[in-house]
């Protein structure tokens, strides 16, 4: 995707809802992934601190059984525009990456790729109908899951993409290297790749 109008009104409708709406958004959401049994069988799960009015998935921590690992995403730098997953305890530190979004400070131990994982929440400016993702447009989680299109996993993580319903559109002409999410859940809905 690479109109950047779009994006900029997207991320502008996300930024303007208010805390109220924020909440209880995050928390419908965390109702619907529950009630899907997105999570149930996930043990190692990646999620996102969320920045400029993303949706927020803590609601699903406090949601979710214990014996789960958490993951968030942190840039490396010599790995540049590939995402590593860096396991995170409530309470750990954390410190600002470039982009001024937290990430563990600490990466020395329990970190991963992103096939490691057996579920990733995916943040995202805009979607539509068929789960084709817009993202901030640095392409880091299209080149970290690009490995799921060649057939040399056998074992993949599930990709569920978070959102508010109005960052909806109606189609996104998807790029050859967009990697198309299997669901995305909103305060409104599950939309499920077909
Ligand atoms: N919460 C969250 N964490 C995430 C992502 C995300 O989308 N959301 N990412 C998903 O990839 C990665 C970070 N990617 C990002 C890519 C661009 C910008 C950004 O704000 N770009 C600015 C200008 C960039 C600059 O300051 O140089 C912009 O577009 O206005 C932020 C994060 C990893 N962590
Ligand atoms: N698998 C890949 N290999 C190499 N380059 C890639 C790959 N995926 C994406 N890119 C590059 O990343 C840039 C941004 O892609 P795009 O606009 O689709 O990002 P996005 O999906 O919106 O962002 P993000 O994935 O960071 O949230 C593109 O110019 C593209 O060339």
């Amino acid at each position: 995707m690479s109109d950047p109008f779009l994006r900029r009104r997207l991320r502008k409708a996300r930024r303007q809802l208010n805390r109220r709406e924020q909440q209880d958004h995050a928390r419908a959401v965390a109702s619907r992934f529950v009630r899907c049994g997105f999570g149930h069988a996930a043990r190692r799960i990646a999620l996102y601190i969320p920045t400029g009015g993303e949706l927020d998935p803590w609601p699903l921590v406090e949601r979710l059984h214990r014996n789960r690992r958490w993951y968030l995403p942190v840039l490396r730098g010599h790995a540049p525009g590939r995402l590593w997953f860096v396991r995170h305890r409530p309470g750990e530190p954390l410190r600002p990456n470039r982009y001024g979004i937290p990430e563990p400070a600490r990466r020395n131990r329990q970190i991963l790729p992103t096939h490691g994982l057996d579920l990733v929440l995916v943040p995202l400016v805009g979607f539509d109908h068929d789960c084709h993702r817009i993202g901030m447009g640095a392409g880091f989680y299209d080149r970290s899951l690009a490995f799921l299109s060649s057939r040399r996993y056998w074992q993949r993580p599930r990709l569920v993409g978070l959102a508010h319903e109005c960052q909806r559109v109606d189609r996104i002409e998807p790029k050859p290297w967009d990697v198309p999410l299997d669901a995305v859940i909103t305060e409104a809905s599950v939309y499920r790749r077909r």
